[in-house]
Parts: C-alpha cells; sequence; structure tokens
C-alpha cells in the first residue's frame, strides 16, 4: 500500500520549559514516507524535544502535527501503535535477558502464542544478538545495548521509526557497525525513519534529505548533496594566530569582502571562514590582506563545502562550537517569532 501523505508533518512547534527556555521556535518538518530524514543540531537546538512531540511524549505550546497520518495531539493512541521509539536513554530492562525484554514488548502491542516467539527469533538473529539471548541485558557492551533497543523499537513493525542519537556513547567500531544495521533498515519496504544526531558525517551517511536545527528551528533542509551544493566555490578556512578583537574582526571581513568571488565572511574566534569561487587562487590574496590588517596566520586550509560548512552559512557560527556552548533563547528575546 502506498499512501502520498508524509509519514511526518510538523508545522511551526513552540515549546518553552519553565524557567524561560524556548526549546522549539515555529519548527516546520516534513518526512516523506519510506525515507531516512535527519534532524541535525548542536546539543540544546531542540531535536529531542522535537521527537518527544512527535512521539506523543510531551505537547507543544503550538503548532501542529502529523505522524502516519494521525494527528499527535487528537490521537496520540493511534500514533503510538505506529511508531517505534528508540530513545536516547535505553528503554531495555537490565536484569532481564536480551530475549525477554523482546517477549515483553511484543506482549504489551498484543503478540502472543508462535507469533511472539517467530518475531523475537527474527529480531535477535537481525541484529546479530542470538548468542547473547539468554544473558541479563546489563552484561551487553554498549553496541548490543543499543542494538537491542532498535530491535525493541521494531518489535511491533511500526510505519515510522524514531531514532534519538542512535550512536551517541558508542565506540568507533559499535558505531559503524549500527551505520550499517540503520542502512539495512532504511532499505525495508515503507519503514520511515526519523533520527536526530549532533554527529554531521552521521547525518551525512545515513540520511537521504537532513534538516538542519538551530535555537527551536529549522534553518535548512534538503540532501547533503544539494545542501553542500548551494555553497558555490570553495571552502577557505584560516586560522589566525589569536582571536581578533571585535573591531579588528569587523576590518578584517570588510578586507576579505573587497575581492571579488569571495563572499560570506565568518569571523569565529581565531578562525576566519570564507566562500571563495576559485579557494586556490584567492588565498594569497587573502594572506596579504589579513596581514595588511596586522593579523597573524596559523594556518589555511582550503576544501570543498562540508555539513559543517553548511551549518556555518545558516546558523552563523561553527557547529563544533554550538555544540559545546548551546546558546537556547530565552523566552522573552523569543517573543516576538512565536
Ligand atoms: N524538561 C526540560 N525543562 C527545561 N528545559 C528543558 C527541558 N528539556 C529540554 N530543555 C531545554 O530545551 C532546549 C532544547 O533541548 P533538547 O533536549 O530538545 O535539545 P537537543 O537538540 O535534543 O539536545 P541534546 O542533543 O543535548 O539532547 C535546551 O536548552 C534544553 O536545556
Amino acid at each position: 500500500m502506498t499512501s502520498p501523505a508524509p509519514a511526518v508533518a510538523a508545522h511551526d512547534l513552540t515549546k518553552r520549559y519553565p524557567g524561560g527556555v524556548t526549546a522549539l521556535d515555529g519548527l516546520s518538518l516534513t518526512v516523506a514516507a519510506g525515507t531516512v530524514v535527519g534532524l541535525l543540531g548542536p546539543n540544546g537546538a531542540g531535536k529531542s524535544t522535537t521527537v518527544k512531540i512527535l512521539t506523543t511524549l510531551a505537547r507543544p505550546d503550538a503548532g501542529t502535527a502529523m505522524v502516519a497520518g494521525r494527528d499527535v495531539l487528537r490521537h496520540p493512541d493511534r500514533v503510538r501503535r505506529a511508531i517505534g521509539v528508540v530513545a536516547q536513554k535505553s528503554g531495555a530492562d537490565p536484569v532481564a535477558t536480551g530475549r525477554e525484554n523482546l517477549l515483553l514488548q511484543g506482549r504489551l502491542y498484543g503478540l502472543r502464542g508462535a507469533a511472539l516467539a517467530a518475531r523475537t527469533a527474527e529480531l535477535l538473529a537481525r541484529f546479530d544478538l542470538t548468542q547473547a539471548a539468554g544473558r541479563p541485558v546489563r552484561t551487553y557492551s554498549g553496541g548490543m545495548q543499543r542494538r537491542l533497543d532498535v530491535a525493541l523499537g521494531l518489535m511491533h513493525r511500526p510505519q515510522v521509526l524514531f531514532l534519538d542519537e542512535p550512536t551517541t556513547g558508542l565506540d568507533p567500531q559499535a558505531r559503524t557497525a549500527m551505520w550499517e544495521e540503520i542502512g539495512r533498515l532504511a532499505g525495508e519496504e515503507g519503514l520511515t525513519i526519523l533520527l536526530t544526531t549532533h554527529y554531521l558525517e552521521e547525518a551525512d551517511r545515513l540520511a537521504e534529505r537532513i534538516a538542519i536545527v538551530d535555537r527551536g528551528r529549522v534553518v535548512a533542509e534538503g540532501t547533503p548533496a544539494d545542501l553542500k551544493g548551494e555553497l558555490r566555490g570553495d571552502a577557505v578556512h584560516v586560522e589566525l594566530a589569536q582571536a581578533p578583537d571585535p573591531v579588528t574582526a569587523g576590518l578584517l571581513r570588510a578586507a576579505l569582502g573587497e575581492f571579488a568571488g569571495v563572499r560570506d565572511t565568518v569571523v569565529d574566534g581565531r578562525r576566519v571562514s570564507a566562500r571563495a569561487d576559485d579557494g586556490p587562487a584567492t588565498v594569497p590574496h587573502v594572506l596579504a590582506a589579513l596581514e595588511r590588517q596586522g593579523a597573524a596566520v596559523a594556518s589555511v586550509t582550503v576544501a570543498r563545502p562540508s555539513l559543517d560548512d553548511v551549518y556555518l552559512r545558516y546558523a552563523g557560527r561553527r557547529f563544533h562550537e554550538a555544540d559545546t556552548a548551546p546558546a537556547p533563547l530565552p523566552a522573552a528575546a523569543a517573543g516576538g517569532a512565536r
């Protein structure tokens, strides 16, 4: 059965928490059925709050959301039957075995007898947990626990699977294995996956489309290639010996802005970034201009645009800096935007 309706359609979601934090500030998002979409943003951007609303665990202050064709506010029970959720924190019982966890989950969704046993065995095999099925979950490695979490989320064959930070805390090997598993899941008929991540590489690798979330809004949306393609030319990154004061930073921006073919200059701490039609040809001029302003250069790189450059363009700061220093909007400042 095919449905032209999107798997997720959220409009203008707003959510304020007590204490004056505006977690969502008019977030809108559409996810086509059968696709993998990544919500990419730094810590505190509003990804988990979005997932909580779409999975009926929280109510927005304003806005609407449909998931699998059901209204999350009017029919939360129907939404819950159509979705699988793998939260950041494992929902598995650590004292019970992997098999027991799956059997319990299946019973909660009404499976019984041979159908329950078959689905449990299928998921254990599929997630490479058959050998460990009789061991308590607390003896599992991080990667095994995460695989069990995904298996639990799939027990009732949901139409839409939400994966909240699926690889956070995993070592590189377990992360790669999880990426492969998610890639395989995405190939399954009809399954829509909405995953949140603050790893640029993860979004780039797994998601057909990416919505970049910053301060409670989607600031850019498209395929990874589209988003990078929007940034014409090369990314030129210069690392200064020391961060310029605000006046000098303004002078640097103005100086680089005078070159033809150079745009989007951002001075962010010690890093000066710009887009250039022809990066290699531009570098000597950029270096000379910086020197004229008295800014000593430590290093310079020219590269094709990355998702980090996309983020910089739309959020006005580098991804890892936003990630280590989240800047939630106080409710008062967000008032005008609603
Ligand atoms: N229950 C809560 N009470 C108060 N503030 C909250 C609550 N939950 C989230 N926030 C705040 O709302 C903002 C958005 O949080 P959210 O968890 O949605 O972001 P996120 O993008 O998922 O970040 P992370 O990757 O760290 O989970 C943050 O500033 C956070 O501190």
